[in-house]
């Protein structure tokens, strides 16, 4: 009895095919080709050649595959193992493994008993057999114990109180008696001091607007508007239109669209300016190493989105620079969900997202900048004052991904170069879905990246920029599960590094389109994406400002 290790594209199948063997373990990556293109679509006007190979197949077949593989991929392995069985003399078992750990000598005595020495040990099928049996004895004791695991790591009440903050995570279901929460009042007193903040500034920001326009219509001498009697009556007013708007919300400069600084908590420098937000610029892309980069600049810092394929890096990216708001919905879901930045898409600057791995092949470049302009007592712009610019880089992922081997290896080449050596890299946004944490590819990628400084190093101190996880697609998640995550995957990734971790903290983003509303929580229609904007705000340089007002 043999093992063969097979990749399943058309150079291994002449090497492994051509020797019966027992046992033949498949890497997931190459599943697309396998059964895409090779098999189901070829099959028919294959020479006796294939079909030769085919019937000197072994009768174990193990597919690796991520256990919750997509529709699409069932249907490929289940095409599969027709064909298979057809043209089979003997049933063949079919079994599929987990996508982590496949394709080394470890495997082969995992799953078949077998020995790594050069010649594998002879076993029989009926050996093989009860050995397997064990194994997936042995595979559900191991998942049963990381779910216990997971259930006994405790939840700290601060880190609850912050996801209930910001509102991400399914909350617990209500008991079906239970009385409904009274909804938050949006004009009236808020839950937090943000919101408390955000509710000010809007009243704020209406009221003026609505003064200036009034002064405007009316004799400029007139006694309107500075009055506090005007004043008091306008705020009603407005907070009833904020009523009306669902949800307020306040990015923080160069995220917002126009936004004029009054507030004492932001930085002193922007202070009585207004910030106004130009539209998204496509710096460019690169596939691989021969193409070229956009130039670094010492004012313009970069922040990459990193992750394994379909963790949401994409939608995440638009969810930044857009909000997570969707046109598509219904109007009055729009507006429920919506939010005040009203920047209009312009073609081909939004991300695309797709629910197939592998959908960004290339690192794409966003460049968001916003002036700043001074005002003056009227509110009327005067003059620009500055710039404040950030680079929003969306990597390609790592891991599975529906596109051919070479191009993987390629962009990530390339994503390892980008990393290592793009000084003006600030931050890496390091992606992780909030339902699984950090997988074995996660931890291959930190590895790989942390073997190339330490080769490129040579004595000199070099340190990769710091690295934050972001957990995503949290509203598919109870909000107690998430702090538990948010424990083990901060714990994880200290174990792991090398050096000391960063004192970033974990951020928890819903970045789906209309989703951080009408899933989550009434008051709060960002998911934790306007965290995040705080967070990565904070990076951009404040312009020098030397306008007239201090
Ligand atoms: N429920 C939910 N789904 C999400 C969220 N973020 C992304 N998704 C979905 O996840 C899928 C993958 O999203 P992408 O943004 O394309 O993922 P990616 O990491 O860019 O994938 P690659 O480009 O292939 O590396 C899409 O179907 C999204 O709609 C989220 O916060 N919640
Ligand atoms: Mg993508």
């Amino acid at each position: 009895m043999r093992v063969s290790f097979g990749d399943f594209d058309t150079k291994s199948l002449s090497v492994d095919f051509n020797t019966p063997s027992s046992c033949l373990v498949v890497d997931s990556k190459y599943q697309h080709d396998v059964t895409t293109f090779k098999f189901p679509y070829k099959l028919p006007q294959q020479s006796s050649m294939v079909v030769k190979t085919l019937l000197a197949m072994p009768r174990w077949l193990f597919l690796s595959s991520k256990r919750s593989c997509s529709r699409e991929r069932q249907m490929h392995i289940s095409s599969l193992q027709q064909i298979w069985f057809a043209c089979h003399m003997r049933p063949t078992k079919l079994r599929i493994i987990d996508g982590s750990n496949f394709l080394t000598e470890e495997c082969s005595r995992r799953f078949c008993g077998l020995s790594s020495s050069p010649l594998p040990a002879i076993r029989t099928f009926q050996e093989t057999r009860i050995f397997s049996t064990n194994i997936v004895r042995e595979e559900e004791e191991e998942k049963q114990s990381n779910r216990a695991a997971f259930r006994a790591t405790p939840i700290i009440p601060s880190i609850l109180a912050y996801i209930e903050k910001i509102g991400v995570g399914m909350r617990p279901k209500r008991p079906k008696h239970a009385k409904r929460k009274p909804r938050a009042d949006f004009g009236g007193k808020s839950e937090t001091l943000d919101e408390i903040a955000e509710a000010d500034f809007f009243a704020e920001n209406e009221t003026q607007h609505r003064l200036q326009r009034l002064n405007k219509d009316r004799d400029s001498s007139a006694n309107v508007g500075k009055g506090p009697k005007g004043t008091k009556k306008s705020v009603t007013n407005n907070q009833e239109g904020s009523k009306k708007r669902g949800a307020f919300w306040l990015p923080p400069p160069p995220f917002s669209s126009s936004l004029r600084i009054d507030n004492d908590s932001l930085n002193d420098s922007l202070k009585g300016r207004r910030v106004i937000r130009r539209p998204v610029k496509l710096l460019g892309k690169a596939g691989s190493l021969h193409h070229v980069l956009p130039r670094e600049s010492k004012g313009l810092p970069e922040v990459a989105i990193a992750g394994r394929s379909n963790v949401g890096k994409s939608t995440l990216l638009n969810a930044l620079l857009y909000g997570n708001t969707d046109e598509n919905l219904s109007p009055r879901k729009y507006q429920r969900g919506g939010t005040p930045d009203t920047t209009k898409l312009p073609k081909g600057i939004k991300a695309v997202t797709s629910s197939k791995p592998g959908q960004t092949k290339e690192l794409t470049f966003y460049q968001l900048t916003a002036d700043v302009m001074s005002e003056d007592d009227a509110h009327e712009t005067i003059e620009e004052e500055g710039k404040m610019s950030l680079l929003l880089v969306d990597l390609p992922g790592y891991g599975f991904a529906f596109a051919k081997e070479e191009r993987t290896i390629e962009w990530t080449n390339l994503m390892h170069h980008y990393l290592l050596e793009r000084r003006s890299l600030k931050r890496i946004l390091f992606l992780l879905d909030a339902r699984h944490g950090f997988k074995k590819t996660d931890f291959d990628f930190l590895g790989d990246l942390q073997d190339g400084l330490m080769a490129k190093n040579n004595g000199k101190k070099r340190e990769l920029p710091p690295i934050q996880i972001v957990l995503t697609k949290c509203d598919l998640v109870q909000q107690t599960d998430l702090a538990r995550r948010v424990v083990i995957v901060k714990k994880q990734l200290s174990d792991f590094l090398i050096r000391e971790p960063s004192s970033l903290p974990v951020m928890l983003v819903s970045a789906r389109a209309g989703i951080g509303f009408n899933n989550v929580r009434r008051d709060t229609p960002m998911g934790g994406v306007l965290e995040l904007q705080r967070e990565l705000a904070a990076l951009v340089p404040k312009p020098q400002t030397h306008g007239k007002k201090k």
